[in-house]
């Protein structure tokens, strides 16, 4: 299991993250997003880090969340000024994107790289107007941006591994926070457990999770295919090969995991995609409620849009 997260790992890596926020706060105008203590750390215990190091990294979150919260005229008690306060709690990330989240329909979407997930979450999209959330594309955007973390995600994508959990964390639950939505699909998500376990602490629980299985060969026929279009810097036979690895080791305890609490549902991605999709139709259906068309979706998202502010 040498290529998975520990949670000790992504420790260390959250102050990394921090100081990154603080760098870009001095040189770009912050507009990095703040950085909450994760859940599961208690105060104090972030990192190894010396107490100076300590007061730095304090004193970096407190910058970056100040004018965060300017830039985004969120109220105190909101979900962007939650870092002031201490670690965030479901209440607090709740408090204010709120109504949409505490009701919400989410949906994990799991299986082998190449197994189809992206292809099936187009279709869901298309037919009952879920928000799809693809982690690996939040990464690419960050990537994109060229930013230091970026650069350091690309690196650890490159090689197959996995992103530290505070970061892909965030990036999901700052896009649901942004949406109105209260349906949806976390595609490539959660890759290992303690992924799971922040998730569920820092937004809540899904109501299922779809696992699409495939085999190996049949993976990497697809991957290599997609590479000739994709663009990619993963999509070669190098990193295809760790990135099985990265699934075996790391997100088949995730499906077993979900499986044991009743959540799971196993679908062949074998078929052709439209096969595929019967399966994960009646998995949707039986999951979210019978009838929830995009209509529907958009007119609860306006009354949600339409409540006064709290
Ligand atoms: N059921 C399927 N049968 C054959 N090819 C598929 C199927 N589902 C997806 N594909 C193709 O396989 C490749 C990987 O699919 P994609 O949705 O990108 O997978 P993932 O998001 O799991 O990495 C794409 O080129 C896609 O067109
Ligand atoms: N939760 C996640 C999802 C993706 N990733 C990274 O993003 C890469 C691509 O993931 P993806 O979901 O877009 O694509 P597939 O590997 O499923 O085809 C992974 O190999 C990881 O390096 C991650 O670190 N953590």
């Amino acid at each position: 299991m040498g290529i998975c997260r520990s949670k000790e790992k992504d420790e260390v890596n959250t102050s990394l993250y921090e100081e990154k926020q603080k760098e870009a706060a001095e040189h770009e105008g912050a507009h990095l997003p703040a950085q909450p203590t994760p859940a599961w750390v208690e105060p104090g215990t972030t990192t190894k880090a010396t107490g100076d190091e300590h007061a730095a990294t304090a004193k970096a979150t407190e910058a970056v969340t100040n004018t965060t919260a300017e830039t985004t005229g969120a109220k105190p008690g909101s979900a962007a000024t939650s870092a002031e306060t201490g670690p965030s709690t479901t209440a607090e990330v709740n408090g204010a994107g709120s109504l949409a989240l505490s009701g919400a329909c989410i949906v994990f979407v799991l299986g082998g790289p190449g197994s189809g997930k992206g292809t099936q979450c187009d279709m869901i999209v298309k037919k009952y107007g879920f928000v799809h959330l693809s982690a690996g594309d939040l990464l690419r955007e960050e990537v994109k941006k060229g930013t230091d973390l970026g650069k350091e995600i690309e690196g650890i994508m490159k090689e197959g591994n996995l992103v530290p959990t505070p970061i892909t964390v965030k990036l999901l639950r700052e896009a649901m926070e942004k949406s109105s939505s209260g349906t949806f699909l976390i595609d490539g998500f959660p890759r290992e457990i303690h992924q799971a376990e922040a998730f569920e602490q820092e937004v809540k629980p899904p109501q299922l999770v779809i696992f699409y299985d495939c085999p190996e060969d049949v993976l990497l026929e697809r991957l290599l295919k997609r590479a000739k279009t994709s663009g990619r810097s993963d999509d070669n036979k190098e990193t295809i090969r760790k990135r099985f690895k990265t699934f075996l080791d790391c997100t088949m305890p995730v499906v077993e995991h979900y499986e044991r609490q009743g959540l799971l549902v196993k679908i062949s991605a074998v078929p052709p995609p439209d096969v595929v999709f019967k399966d994960t139709e009646k998995a949707i259906e039986k999951a979210c409620g019978h009838g929830v068309s995009k209509e529907q979706k958009d007119l609860a998202a306006s009354y949600i849009n339409a409540l006064p502010d709290q």
